[in-house]
């Protein structure tokens, strides 16, 4: 019986297979991204061409994997603003902007993001990025209910940046965003009709002093050194991502992230794996009862969130049928694990990693003597940007490949021993906008390269089967096919086809932008569709790009022999490294550890990182840098995300200019370059 009921809960029209829809946000409860559609097939793919595009108006992130549900596609864009578009015609039907305030946006680590909404009876779910939960009707957009998702509103810097999953037949789930900023996480379960809390399920400890919540908190608290006071910090361990469902075993599994401070010599002094960070945990749908975890990364002090995607699958391992859970997580293992009791059962590295040098048949990491970073500066592999981020991954199971965008971002991390919750303090890391990491980046230089790849492979082996390279990291998710296909969008503008068998590539096309969400298909009618929300951004594409452009967020949608025109891309309108702003030289010193402390991680190293979808200063026109006080003090751009910095004096900005101008100077003397013409406005070419 429950075998039917989640063939139907994938698409309500499967049965007739004229129009197939797309509900979910991983595409089943499975979250496998495998769709049965195979009208569009290996052979014909070379035929796709765009149906119609949609303007998103965005100019931040677009993460969006879209969803349809009878004939209406429903995609957010930045600022967790919702399009309703006929999914034929390309068409507005609404819009709904749940009016995120300008100055939350410095309340999150990687941009005022969103990765998608939930649909269930005629309702759509949306969680914004200031931590409200919106259910709204389907057909009008109107409103039915909002509700605040957040703990001690104010006093921490929570957010939603996670698609909302549907469980148990009446629950809407949400997680949070924050363990950069310190934070607990926990997820929470509404009833999808009223709003009304259902359960919340906190990942870690709370104050020792008071009682637990549950013998779950009971269980992790011993994992924890009290003496770090955890719990004032938070302790981390948001949900900000991956969910998957079985209903058959009812049970709904959530993807846990790093610790609050990043650094556990911090938050928890004397050691402790600091359960439930960094985790796998099984819950119950319908009480939020812990049932069973998995630790992937114990003591997590690297910002190795097991938030990536959790994707359910039965394979044939060792001659028997097993219920697994796959994770391709930021620590570079590719994971499979025994869903019905949390077993480890594999692991392998699917890219180079220098932390562990394996998984050990217990499922515990093997680590390398250096990798908790204890005095000099070190570059750790993966970095805190992931081996593989919350780019969806899928797993076809014709050919039983998993698809993962791979990555290494290269950084190097220190100490930093002035570290204190809460605290600002010029020099630690973005304390100025209340970051708690107790990490420096980039003292030394790191030594490895950046890079981008796709990676097909076998779970069951534990191997890879084929990849293609790519010119960049920090590209979109994954959608597989039927028709022995895997879709995927390029951090370099394009959206590419390829077999998924042996990952020859069969089809590309440009499409005016870095991507950095997955694709759908869906049919209507008995003609199949492929969709992809186009727009660079995210943490990764705060700092750098790898296209010379800055087109608006775009949705596009092909189909075979489609006839419609590309738009054009917009250029980027950087300028040349920035010159003759006046300074006193002895301010620069001051000016960096201003500029790590408020500025770093949205606007990148001045002249070295290039500038993604907020400017890189080392490229600032002169006005903009003569002028900054405008932007630093007086909030002129406030409505943009750009916070208004209360913590620093006049002064401060002079050395933070000094900063700027001084490194563009360097840069530009270390190149041997001429002083390039000031204010000039020409697109990078
Ligand atoms: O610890 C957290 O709460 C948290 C939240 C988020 C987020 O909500 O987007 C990210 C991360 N961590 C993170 O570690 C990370 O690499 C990341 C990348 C992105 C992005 O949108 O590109 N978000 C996040
Ligand atoms: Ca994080």
């Amino acid at each position: 019986e429950s075998a039917d009921k989640k063939a139907t809960d994938i698409s309500d029209e499967t049965a007739s297979i004229e129009s197939v829809d797309w509900t979910m946000h991983g595409l089943d409860e499975e979250e496998t991204r495998f769709s049965k559609l195979s009208q569009i097939d290996a052979s014909n793919v070379d035929r796709l061409g765009l149906a119609w595009s949609y303007d998103l108006e965005s100019t931040r992130s677009v993460q969006a994997t879209p969803i349809v549900k009878d004939g209406v596609m429903y995609v957010t864009s930045s600022w967790s603003i919702l399009h309703a578009v006929d999914a034929i015609t390309g068409k507005r039907l609404w819009v709904y902007d749940p009016e995120v305030p300008g100055d939350y946006a410095s309340k999150g680590c990687c941009g005022v993001v969103n990765r998608g909404v939930a649909y269930h009876d005629g309702k759509i779910f949306l969680g914004a990025f200031d931590g409200y939960l919106h259910a709204l009707d389907a057909k009008s957009g109107a409103l039915i209910w909002k509700q605040d998702t957040l703990e001690r509103r104010g006093e921490f810097s929570y957010t939603i940046t996670g698609a909302p999953r549907i469980v148990a037949g009446d629950k809407v789930i949400i997680g949070n965003g924050g363990a950069e900023f310190g934070v607990r996480g926990y997820v929470t379960a509404y009833n999808v009709d009223t709003g009304e809390q259902q359960w919340r399920w906190y990942t870690v400890p709370g104050d020792p002093s008071k009682p637990f919540e549950n013998e779950a908190m009971e269980m992790a608290a011993k994992t924890w050194d009290p003496s770090g006071k955890y719990w004032k910090v938070g302790g981390g361990g948001t949900v900000w991502d991956s969910m998957a469902y079985d209903s058959d075993l009812n049970l709904l599994y959530i993807g846990v992230g790093n610790g609050s401070p990043w650094n556990r010599d911090f938050r928890s002094p004397s050691g402790g794996d600091n359960l439930f960070l960094a985790s796998i945990v099984a819950l119950n749908p319908d009480t939020g009862e812990y049932v069973w975890h998995y630790q992937g990364t114990p003591g997590d002090t690297w910002d190795y969130t097991h938030t990536q995607q959790i994707t359910l699958a039965d394979l044939v391992i060792k001659g028997e049928l097993r219920k697994v859970a796959m994770q391709a997580p930021k620590n570079g293992f590719f994971y499979v694990i025994d869903r019905v009791t949390g077993a480890f059962i594999s692991a392998e590295n699917f890219v180079e990693v220098n932390w562990a040098t394996g998984i050990d048949q217990n499922g515990r990491p093997i680590e390398t003597p250096g990798a908790r970073v204890k005095s000099e500066s070190v570059e750790i592999v993966p970095s805190s940007f992931g081996a593989h981020n919350w780019h969806s991954m899928s797993f076809n199971s014709d050919t039983g490949l998993v698809y993962i965008p791979a990555q290494g971002i290269p950084l190097s991390v220190a100490p930093d021993l002035k570290w204190e919750h809460n605290t600002y303090k010029p020099g630690s890391t973005m304390s100025g906008t209340n970051w708690n990491l107790g990490y420096l980046f980039h003292v030394a230089f790191p030594e490895t390269e950046p890079f981008g790849t796709l990676i097909a492979w076998d779970p069951v082996n534990q191997k890879e089967v084929w990849r293609s390279e790519y010119i960049s990291p920090w590209n979109g998710g994954t959608l597989t096919t039927a028709g022995n296909l895997v879709f995927q969008g390029t951090a370099d503008g394009r959206f590419i086809a390829y077999n998924a068998t042996t990952g020859q590539p069969l089809w590309q096309t440009p499409v005016t932008s870095g991507v950095i969400a997955a694709p759908i298909t869906w049919s209507k009618n008995g003609r199949q569709y492929v969709t992809i929300a186009v727009g660079w951004g995210g943490i990764y594409g705060l700092l750098n790009k790898a296209t010379k452009y800055a087109t608006k967020g775009k949705l596009f949608t092909f189909e075979l022999d489609g006839q419609a025109i590309m738009p054009k891309a917009t250029l980027s309108t950087r300028t040349n490294l920035v010159a003759g702003v006046p300074y006193k030289p002895e301010h620069v010193a001051k000016g960096l550890e201003l500029y790590v402390a408020n500025c770093s991680f949205c606007h990148g190293t001045p002249g070295i990182d290039s500038g993604g979808v907020i400017p890189n200063l080392g490229y600032s026109p002169v006005g903009v840098l003569k002028n900054a006080r405008l932007w630093v003090k007086d909030g002129i751009a406030v409505d943009n995300g750009m916070p208004a910095f209360d913590n620093l004096s006049e002064e401060d900005v002079e050395k933070i200019i000094a900063f700027v101008q001084g490194t563009a100077d360097s840069i530009r003397q270390a190149l041997g370059t001429q002083p390039s013409k000031s204010g000039d406005n020409s697109p990078i070419e």
